[in-house]
Parts: structure tokens; sequence; C-alpha cells
């Protein structure tokens, strides 16, 4: 997939976030044109939750702006989340709810028509191949099952950017590739940026990589880019490196 158009649909602003004199992130910048998938890449705790809870929204940053099809997420909250569908890493999910009364109930939330609901509610769980488990408590359903719930509740307002945090973390391998296959057909129409620490995830989805680390990024570019002059392991070994790490200014 190629870009489509120079549309900018994620864009990240000069983003730190303080936690007293612990710094999670620091003057993160870039942005991610319409259509375009790209993985966000870093060891744990490099700051990749941060980041996209920042995008979503859900997390005020220390500094720095973020916007969502071009709407600020702070000052313009309601308009930027009506483009994005967010899949945190666990949940979150109402495990006393069966999916179907999950869907329903953001549904309703988000304040979309019963008809309009109904059918988005068959599209999505049909994407997520959820109808074997539609009614059964989420708090029964595995992991995987259960991931899937969140990659339908994300999607049920048809939103034209997607932001996964870790979101094949603990899935087995069946469940992987049907993931990916997933992201597959929703990269032809979203814009999507997810999260990931599994190099083979990269090259499996992505046209565009964002590596970062202790809070800063320090690759932009695309997967073929990062193994270049070696292999993708060798690369991630050498980004976090505390001696040879390097930082591209974007
Ligand atoms: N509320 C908080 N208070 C203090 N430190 C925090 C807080 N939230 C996150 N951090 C720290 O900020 C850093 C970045 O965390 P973050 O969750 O963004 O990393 P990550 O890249 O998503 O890691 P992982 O792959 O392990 O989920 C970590 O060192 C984490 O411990």
């Amino acid at each position: 997939m190629s870009e489509k158009n120079s549309k900018v649909m994620i864009e990240a602003k000069g983003l730190s976030k303080f936690y007293e004199s612990f710094v999670a992130i620091e003057n993160v910048s870039f942005s991610v044109p319409e259509g375009q998938v790209v993985a966000f890449l870093g060891p744990n705790g490099a700051g990749k939750s941060t980041t996209m809870r920042i995008l979503s929204g859900y997390l005020a940053p220390s500094e720095g702006s973020a916007k969502i099809a071009g709407f600020d997420v702070a000052e313009a909250r309601l308009k930027a989340a009506a483009h994005l569908g967010y899949l945190p890493e666990n949940g979150p999910l109402y495990l006393d709810m069966t999916p179907y009364e999950s869907l329903q109930f953001f549904g309703e939330a988000r304040g979309l028509e019963p008809a309009k609901l109904k059918t988005r509610i068959e599209t999505v769980t049909e994407l997520a191949a959820l109808q074997e488990v539609l009614d059964k408590p989420i708090g029964r359903l595995s992991k995987g099952y259960r991931q899937r719930v969140g990659l339908a509740q994300a999607l049920l307002h048809d939103p034209d950017v997607l932001i996964m945090d870790e979101p094949t973390s603990g899935l087995d391998p069946n469940q992987i590739r049907d993931f990916r296959a997933n992201i597959k057909v929703l990269g032809k129409t979203k814009t999507i940026l997810l999260s990931t620490h599994i190099l083979q995830e990269v090259e499996a989805v992505a046209e565009r990589v964002i590596f970062i680390n202790e809070g800063r990024l320090v690759f932009d570019g695309s997967p073929a880019e990062l193994h270049a002059e070696s292999s993708l392991e060798e690369a991630f070994y050498r980004l976090t490196s505390p001696t040879e790490t390097q930082t591209t200014e974007s």
C-alpha cells in the first residue's frame, strides 16, 4: 500500500509526558497520512502506550498536542473521537456483558440510530468473526476472542483512523494470523497505527515503522530501511542500545 494522499490523519506534535521527574516520552513528533499502516515499535516501557493514550485523548500530555483527522484531541475531543477507533492493550471490556450486549451498549453510548446500529453490529461481528460467541459473557471468552470484541467495539462507529495498542499480545499463532488478515483488509480503507514489540509483526502488516526507545523517537522509515544493513533483530538491538542510539528529528 502506498500513501493515498497527503491528508494527515494522525498527528503528534512535540508530545512529552512527565511523571514528576520521570520522563515517559519526550518531544515525540510524527504524522501519518491517510491510508497508511504504521507499526509503532519499541521495547517494553519505551513509551508506546503513553503516546497512544495521548493520541486517543485518554491522557493529557505535559507538553505538545495531538490531532486525529485534523481535530485537536483536547480542544475538539468529540470530533476527533468520531474519527477514531482505539483498541487499548487490555480492554475496556465489561466482563458480565455478552459481546452483543457490549456492542449494543457502546453503539447507544455513541448515539448510533437503532437501525444503523443493527447493521453496524452485523458488520463488525462478521469482521471480527464473533458469530459463535455473541451471547457468551465476555468474562468467559478466551484472550483471542476478547481481543476481537475489543476490535469490534473500536470499529463500531466506522472510524477512518484506528489506533491499536499491542493488539496481538497474548494471541496464539492462528489468532495472530487471523488478526493480520484483518489488518490487511482494514488497511485498504483506514489509517492505522498499531504498537508492537514483535519484529515479525512489522513486516507482516506495516509499510512504515516508527521506533521509540526510552521515550524518544529513534527511527522513522520503511521496514526495508530499518534492516537495510542488518537483520531486523540487529536493528532493534542497535536502536535500543544505550551507546549507539541515534535520534531522528522529525
Ligand atoms: N502513571 C504513571 N506513573 C509513573 N510512570 C508511568 C506511569 N505510566 C507509565 N509510566 C512509565 O512510563 C514509561 C512508558 O510506559 P508505556 O506504558 O508508555 O510503555 P510501553 O512502550 O507501552 O511499554 P509496554 O510494551 O511494556 O506496554 C514506563 O517506564 C512506565 O513505567
